[in-house]
């Protein structure tokens, strides 16, 4: 059907208005305003014939757009005019962005269900894999998604819905612990479009008269609302109740649960939910880790999880630090078992608080289930728990409950945001984005573990949430800053449009070098326009424009964390230059660095793969350090590219040198590299079975699995065991490299 468009028509077809309100379609020429209502995409008219586009072209043939998800982006329905929205929200299918799961992959998946105490189970999806491509997975040690059930007097409450690759499966092993109508109340801690899939599978399979009263943010009741299947209404099968301040649901039986909200901009829906009763913290994405054990707790503590609980922190709080700070603050948390404090405490009070900690420590290691514990110890506290969490084990979305190291991780985790927001105040890195799909914040997050890498601190904004005048001034406290921004219609959207504006009116903003990146799928005209903009503000730029079709692959993600390390490395420079008062690192060498100095090393190339991302160094920190099985560790300073391949999990390929073929190998391994380029020029190389890269000329080859890894001031001490190895030149001796100085390699 084709229609005249006119400015006097309504909001619904009036193609010409809904350009200006959403900028979905193209601007009509004076001379033909006649154009199709809700047909008139620019991305129809502009898009190349891709997969995507035929899916596109329906929509011009008259039968419905099949985009995924494409009403369950806020992002995306004010890119879009009211008619082609509405035509849209009819049709939706499985996403282009989340390829169908691999029966192979189904089979992976299960779900187990524990009682962590008489009336709360966990149902922890579980997946060996690594999931998806977001940069937290970096670990490779699978991960898990985890639900909780509260039984509480004649009614029951979910915590949680898991991803939607574990929907069918969670649906499944929930019936078989509950009927599903028995589920009066679901309480979200995080809800994302991926995690709609599950709520409406579960809601699908109820036949309660009742509606499920859902308690959950308002970010995430929005998405849920506007996201509502056919079939689905608000007040019939569910029941959205927002917390707005800190609330409380009772559920009976001393099960008063207190619900907290705890935005962050990576997760504005964030609410935890805290059970006095047994001492329960459920703590949606904060204290996670992707990893997937078999055991449910954190059994082996620290040591065993505890890289994985950094990992996660550094990739998804560390960028956040003020917020992450105001989050911590909302959980004043002292672990059950924690030693007293006693400030303000006197006489019998000391005596009492110190017979509660032996006590404490006697039912822990007796190894006391957590309902009984808690219990022991509520009578030990007399509820009097000055406004503190007293909390018993974490429960987080990811990863373990936490029940061992409750104290440690806790105590780290205001630790690294304390070091995070006071290295924000010497030098940061803004990170401005949008994103509808994720895509795009994927690359924003591998920018911001890069600059991390280089030790400055970032301000994460996502200007869907944020007014530009924040970002300005944001902006204006930082040393660089990096905007991204997905194509959505031919254009970046209005949140980027009106974040870019600001800066670009900011007469301070210009001397700041700066980087675009951005997430399309065709044309990806958002990039550009950001890139000419700023270019034409006269503004210079710290790293090329990254671009991306799609979802981003491991290639571009290590391509984006080195590109934000250059960025930081030129912000750095700028700052010392700017700071005159800068001390330089080392003048002459004092005795202790002489000293040091003459540690010596063999020369290796070390050499990672992950996917179809690939790094190397010349490494001379290298130590054998285990017979059985044989074990070596090898330092890596952390801005190192090759530092994010070389995680527990991770496979490299150790070259060790020889005395006469050394020379030309560290020549190539020291050039300045661009981000992404490939390390090794035209060395003669081969693949080792472990799909990383070998040095022909070496003397001898070893190939290697990263157990762990420990942070030593400004480096990394990696554990790697040695699956299998080769001598190639036995008439060479082993490369040393030899330095006058501990300050330098
Ligand atoms: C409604 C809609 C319109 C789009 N328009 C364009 C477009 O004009 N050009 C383009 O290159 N990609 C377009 N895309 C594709 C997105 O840019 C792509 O899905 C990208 O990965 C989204 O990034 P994000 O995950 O950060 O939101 C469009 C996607 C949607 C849903």
């Amino acid at each position: 059907m084709v229609v005249k468009s006119s400015m006097s028509r309504g909001a619904s077809g009036n193609c010409e208005a809904s350009w200006v309100l959403h900028r979905c379609h193209p601007r009509p020429s004076p001379q033909s305003l006649a154009i199709p209502v809700g047909t008139a995409c620019k991305l129809l008219a502009t898009a190349p014939p891709s997969p995507l586009q035929a899916r596109y072209t329906h929509l011009r043939n008259g039968r419905m757009p099949v985009f995924p998800g494409l009403t369950r982006s806020p992002l995306v329905r004010k890119s879009l005019c009211v008619r082609c929205a509405a035509e849209a929200t009819q049709v939706e299918t499985k996403d282009q962005n989340q390829p169908p799961q691999t029966s192979q992959g189904e089979e992976k998946k299960e779900v187990r269900i524990l009682s962590i105490t008489d009336d709360t189970q966990s149902l922890r999806a579980r997946c060996q894999e690594r999931l998806k491509f977001e940069i937290e997975y970096g670990l490779k040690r699978g991960t898990t998604d985890n639900a909780y059930l509260i039984r509480g007097d004649n009614c029951v409450a979910l915590i949680n819905v898991p991803d939607e690759s574990f929907s069918k499966t969670f649906v499944s092993a929930l019936t078989g612990v509950i009927g599903l109508d028995e589920i009066s109340y679901l309480v979200l801690g995080h809800l994302s479009p991926k995690r709609l899939d599950a709520l409406f599978s579960l809601l699908n399979a109820r036949s309660a008269k009742d509606p499920l009263q859902v308690y959950c943010s308002n970010p995430a009741a929005k998405l849920l609302l506007s996201s509502l299947p056919e079939g689905i209404t608000d007040g019939q099968q569910l029941k959205v109740n927002v917390v707005k301040a800190d609330g409380v649901l009772d559920l009976g039986k001393g099960h008063k649960l207190q619900l907290l909200l705890t935005p962050t901009p990576r997760w504005p829906d964030g609410m935890c939910v805290y059970d006095p009763f047994n001492q329960l913290l459920y703590t949606h994405k904060l204290f996670s880790a992707h990893v997937c054990t078999e055991s449910d707790f954190d059994v082996g503590g620290w040591e065993l999880f505890g890289s994985d609980w950094q990992f996660f922190y550094d990739c998804m709080l560390a960028p956040t630090p003020t917020q992450a700070a105001s989050a911590l603050e909302k959980l004043p948390i002292v672990a059950q078992f924690e030693k007293p404090s006693y400030k303000g405490k006197s006489g019998l009070t000391v005596a009492k608080a110190d017979l509660s900690f032996v006590w404490s420590s006697i039912m822990r290691l007796l190894n006391l289930s957590p309902d009984k514990a808690a219990a022991l110890a509520r009578m030990q506290a007399d509820g009097d728990s000055n406004g503190a969490l007293v909390v018993s084990a974490i429960c987080p979305i990811h990863g373990p409950i936490v029940r061992t190291a409750v104290t440690e991780l806790v105590r780290e985790y205001r630790q690294w945001t304390e070091e995070k927001v006071k290295q924000n105040k010497d030098v940061m890195i803004a990170v401005i984005y949008a994103s509808a799909y994720g895509n795009t914040a994927a690359l924003a997050q591998a920018i911001s573990r890069g600059i991390s890498k280089a030790g400055v601190g970032i301000e994460t904004i996502n200007c869907e949430f944020t007014g530009s005048e924040e970002v300005v001034s944001v902006v204006r406290k930082s040393g660089g800053f990096v905007i991204g921004s997905p194509t959505l219609a031919g254009h970046m959207p209005t949140p980027v449009q009106e974040a870019l504006g600001g800066i670009l009116r900011d007469s301070n903003a210009r001397s700041k070098p700066c980087g675009v990146f951005g997430s399309f799928g065709w044309s990806g005209e958002a990039v550009d326009e950001m890139e000419q903009r700023l270019k034409d503000g006269g503004f210079s730029f710290g790293f090329p424009p990254i671009r991306c079709k799609f979802k981003p692959t491991e290639a571009t993600l290590q391509l984006c964390e080195e590109s934000g390390t250059d960025l930081a490395q030129v912000v750095i420079k700028a700052q010392r230059k700017k700071d005159s008062t800068a001390k330089p690192t080392f003048s002459t060498a004092s005795d202790v660095e002489q000293a040091v100095g003459r540690v010596v090393g063999s020369l290796c190339v070390l050499a990672a793969r992950s996917g179809d991302a690939e790094s190397a160094m010349l490494a001379s920190w290298v130590s054998q350090a285990s017979f059985v099985p044989p074990g070596i560790t090898i330092a890596v300073a952390k801005d190192r590219a090759v530092e994010g391949l070389i995680l527990p999990g991770g496979k490299f390929a150790l070259n060790i040198l020889g005395q006469g073929k050394a020379g030309p190998i560290s020549k190539q391994l020291l050039k300045p590299f661009k981000p992404g380029e490939p390390r090794f020029g035209d060395l003669p190389i081969s693949t080792a079975s472990n799909g990383c890269t070998l040095l022909d000329d070496a003397l001898a080859h070893l190939e290697c699995s990263v157990v762990n890894r420990m942070e030593t001031g400004d480096h990394w001490i990696v554990y790697a065991t040695v699956d299998s190895g080769k001598l190639i030149d036995d008439s060479s001796l082993t490369a040393v490299h030899h330095r006058k100085t501990g300050s330098r390699y």
